[in-house]
């Protein structure tokens, strides 16, 4: 079975490259470089998940493709969970992960420890050429601190700090990010359907 992945941030498509290599029968993983013009989807829904099925409903449309899209973001406890949908854009237009941390810190300076709880949640889509939809949720917990801390991952990383872990997220090794992160608690929901699908096709 082969799959589009439906995301144009790298960082997501390096972890969920490495998350489908253990899925079993997968074929060619197909990419947005892999289809010219591929179109950047407005991400008009409310929700992660309206918004992961919009861009999956694209991908799936565009290339006949079973198709995965990964709609993610930050709640911040102190911001009424904010940036959350917004989270790509907190600083405006282009997106960009540096001034949207910095956004964050100007935003939360002066608030202590214990206001600064934090999730980041991913909600995966896969929707099939026939219109077959399916959705996984995952949530990972932790605080967001007042400066930045280590170089690994991407986005709000190197300021979301897990407790049980005494590291931020841009401080774990790719692999361990890659076992207890939000996008593989969606994505071990999503291995089910994932195997599910391959043996249809
Ligand atoms: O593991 C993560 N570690 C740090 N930050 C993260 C993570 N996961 C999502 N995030 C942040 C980045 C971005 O500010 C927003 C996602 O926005 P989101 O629209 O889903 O992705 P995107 O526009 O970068 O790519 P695309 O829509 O093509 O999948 O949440
Ligand atoms: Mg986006």
């Amino acid at each position: 079975m082969d799959i589009m992945l439906a995301t144009g941030n790298k960082g997501k498509v390096r972890e969920l490259q490495e998350m489908l290599i253990p899925v079993k029968n997968l074929g060619r993983i197909f990419f947005i470089g892999d289809f010219p013009d591929y179109p950047e989807v407005e991400e008009t829904g409310s929700t992660f998940r309206e918004n992961a099925l919009l861009k999956a409903r694209e991908a799936a449309a565009r290339t006949g493709l079973i198709s995965l899209a990964d709609d993610s973001g930050l709640e911040v406890d102190a911001l009424g969970g904010e940036p959350g949908v917004r989270s790509a854009r907190f600083a405006g237009e282009p997106k960009d992960d540096d001034r949207n941390i910095d956004r964050l810190l100007n935003l939360l300076e002066g608030i202590g420890t214990e206001r600064r709880g934090a999730r980041f949640k991913c909600c995966l889509a896969i929707v099939t050429p026939d219109g077959g939809e399916y959705v996984t949720e995952g949530v990972c917990e932790g605080r967001i601190l007042s400066e930045r801390m280590g170089s690994g991952g991407f986005g709000y990383d190197p300021v979301f700090y897990l407790e049980k872990y005494k590291k931020t997220m841009a401080e774990l090794s790719f692999e361990e990010k890659n076992r207890i992160s939000h996008r593989a608690g969606a994505f071990t929901k999503a291995v089910s359907v994932l195997d599910h699908l391959a043996k249809q096709s």
